[in-house]
């Protein structure tokens, strides 16, 4: 019991520049989706660059967005960054592990509406399409999301 106390807390030890969460057990499945098979989709997003630079974008637009971005206030970015590169990563099969706590608990409380959604897909849309990511990509990936809906939306 005290062991496996200590093993989760030294996994979810805070990364550098990140403020420390509540532990949580880490597994893939955290992610919400499973994984593309093959290279497809990530070289349609650039490979792991790529994705860095959407993430950055999709990041940096949430933040500044008039309708969305109180929602992202005071949370921890650093966190966000390193956690969304990982699970879009994870999904694109990129060879990444998902190291975040699953989308139920991390969207807790937060009060996201649909509208809320729907600016947050419209702003990934627009960060996928400026780094290029043609159409039909954009669309498998945002397929692979929409599920996440119901852990995310509260009303
Ligand atoms: C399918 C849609 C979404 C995905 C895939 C997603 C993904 C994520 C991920 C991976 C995290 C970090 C988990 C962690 O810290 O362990 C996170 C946190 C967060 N998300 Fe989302 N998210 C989605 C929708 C939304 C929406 C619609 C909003 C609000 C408009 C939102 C606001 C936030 C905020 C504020 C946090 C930080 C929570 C905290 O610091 O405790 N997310 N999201």
């Amino acid at each position: 019991m005290l062991l496996t106390a200590l093993a989760l807390f030294l996994q979810t030890a805070p990364s550098p520049g990140e403020e420390p969460v509540d532990p949580y057990e880490i597994k893939d499945s955290n992610a919400g989706a499973t994984p593309f098979s093959g290279t497809g989709m990530l070289e349609a997003f650039g490979g792991k660059e790529g994705i860095r630079r959407i993430v950055d974008r999709f990041v940096d637009a949430n933040l500044a967005d008039e309708e969305i971005g109180e929602i992202f206030a005071g949370h921890d970015q650093v966190r966000l960054r390193r956690t969304l590169f990982e699970q879009f990563c994870y999904i694109l099969n990129g060879g990444c592990r998902y190291t975040g706590r699953d989308m139920k608990s991390s969207h807790k409380d937060l009060g996201t509406q649909h509208a809320d959604m729907n600016r947050l897909v419209e702003n990934l849309q627009a960060a996928m399409a400026t780094e290029g990511v043609p159409f039909a990509a954009q669309n498998r990936f945002l397929a692979k999301l929409a599920p996440m809906k119901r852990d995310v939306v509260e009303r």
